[in-house]
This record gives C-alpha cells, sequence and structure tokens, in this order.
C-alpha cells in the first residue's frame, strides 16, 4: 500500500509535459487556489506527442490558439524592441518566444468568495504572456497600491510582461503583479494563458544596448538552466526571477 501512496503522491506532483493541477507547488502552498488548472510544454525539441496529454476535446482548439496566439507574439516582441529603442526583430533574435507553456485554467463557483483566492498574486516568469478569459470577471492586476479590475471584452487579449522581459530591458518593462479573485458567480471563470520564454540554453540578462554608465545593469546574467532552476522552486511568487538575479 505504501508503494501506491508514493506512486500516487508523485503523480500528483510530477513536473511532465502535460500536468493537472490547483497550485503549482502544492506542498509548499500555504493555502490552496480555488481552480483546476492543465498546464502543457511545448518546447522547441519536443515532438507531436508532447501534444497527447492535453485533454483530447480542447487539443486541437488549443494548438490553432497557440499558431495565432504566437504570430501575434511575433508582433507584440517587434512593437516591445521599438519601445527600446532597437531594431524590430532584436528580441526575436534571442529566441525569446521558442519555448512555450500553456496553462488553462477553470475557477468553479466559490460559495465563500472573501475566504478564498482563484489564484494568488503573482508575476509571470516568462518573457511575455498572451491570455483570454470567458465572461466572467475576477482577473485583476495591481496598480501602485490599487488592484484594477481587467474586465473580460469579447475577442479581447491580455499581454502581460513577464519577469525575464524585466532582465532583459533592464527595468525597462516591469513585469505586473496580479491576482484572480475568487469565483462568485454561479458560471464558471474559464481562462487559456500562452506563455513565451526562450528555447536554448543561451544565457540572458540586461542586453547590452540598454545598459550604459547612467543606466548600469541591474540583473547578472543567467542562463537557461539556471532560471528553470528557479522557476521549479516556486513558479508562481512575485517578482521571483527578477529578485534571484538582481544585483
Ligand atoms: O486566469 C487568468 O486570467 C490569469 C491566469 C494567470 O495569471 C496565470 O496562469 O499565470
Ligand atoms: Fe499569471
Amino acid at each position: 500500500m505504501n508503494g501506491t501512496i508514493a506512486a500516487f503522491k508523485s503523480c500528483r506532483e510530477q513536473n511532465d509535459t502535460v500536468t493537472y493541477y490547483i497550485n503549482e507547488m502544492p506542498s509548499m502552498a500555504k493555502s490552496m487556489n480555488w481552480k483546476d488548472s492543465v498546464k502543457a510544454f511545448i518546447e522547441p525539441w519536443s515532438g507531436p506527442e508532447c501534444y497527447d496529454g492535453i485533454p483530447s476535446g480542447c487539443r486541437k482548439g488549443l494548438m490553432e490558439l497557440l499558431d495565432s496566439v504566437t504570430s501575434l507574439a511575433d508582433i507584440v516582441m517587434e512593437l516591445l524592441s521599438e519601445g527600446l529603442g532597437l531594431e524590430p526583430g532584436r528580441l526575436k533574435e534571442l529566441t525569446c518566444l521558442e519555448s512555450k507553456k500553456i496553462r488553462c485554467h477553470y475557477y468553479p463557483y466559490c460559495p465563500q468568495p472573501d475566504l478564498a483566492m482563484g489564484l494568488k498574486p503573482h508575476t509571470d516568469n516568462s518573457i511575455i504572456a498572451i491570455t483570454m478569459q470567458n465572461h466572467v470577471n475576477g482577473l485583476q492586476a495591481k496598480h501602485g497600491q490599487e488592484w484594477v479590475e481587467i474586465k473580460p471584452k469579447d475577442e479581447g487579449v491580455i499581454v502581460n510582461v513577464g519577469d525575464l522581459l524585466q532582465i532583459i530591458s533592464n527595468d525597462q518593462y516591469k513585469s505586473v503583479i496580479h491576482r484572480v479573485k475568487a469565483n462568485s458567480s454561479r458560471d464558471p471563470r474559464i481562462s487559456f494563458g500562452f506563455f513565451f520564454n526562450p528555447g536554448e540554453e543561451d544565457y540572458y540578462g540586461p542586453l547590452p544596448e540598454l545598459v550604459t554608465p547612467t543606466k548600469p545593469a541591474l540583473y547578472r546574467n543567467c542562463n537557461m538552466a539556471e532560471i528553470r532552476k528557479v522557476e521549479n522552486v516556486d513558479d508562481t511568487g512575485i517578482k521571483v526571477l527578477v529578485n534571484s538575479f538582481k544585483l
């Protein structure tokens, strides 16, 4: 029996290509989120079988969405490069969009929403995240000391700056703290997020073009192996990567 218990526990805590979960790190969590989630990693080196674990009913839809969202992410990266005063292709050159993670959340009705959270405050570790939500409210972003509602909009998408882009841009872009309230509506709240990261075991840090004597590097260089190690310890904390590589 102990073997079966250990095997089941490891299923729940596994870090596979596709994982079903409530909290990213259940054993480290002080409280659980009021939601159900599935996440899938789509790495440049993974074959078509990486899609197999995605629930069959939404697999095709998610894959199609991933294609369109990736095209959108390409355009967003060009605009973000230009916003830094760089050539439009500069961020793309860094393979910033090669490694992808999809996270889908189902927030069921919560009878006591004031006593729970749908998803605790966090910043995304990624370069950027593009998310979509159904018609049920709940997402909030922190602006100064205030929590601002990000209201659902038909066909609208939300683009979040992640910690890694904050590092690469030497703080010219800041990752956004956001959270999801527990769902007080009888309709479930549904969201999909597409998280983009570099794909190679290369060095990342503030871009040399953005470092000057008056704006020295705020972060040390780090490689993807180091980044993944930090992510694996805490995937949904606030400014986890930013604080890990700060000089
Ligand atoms: O459910 C949402 O709208 C946000 C999800 C989110 O922030 C995340 O998965 O990192
Ligand atoms: Fe997030």
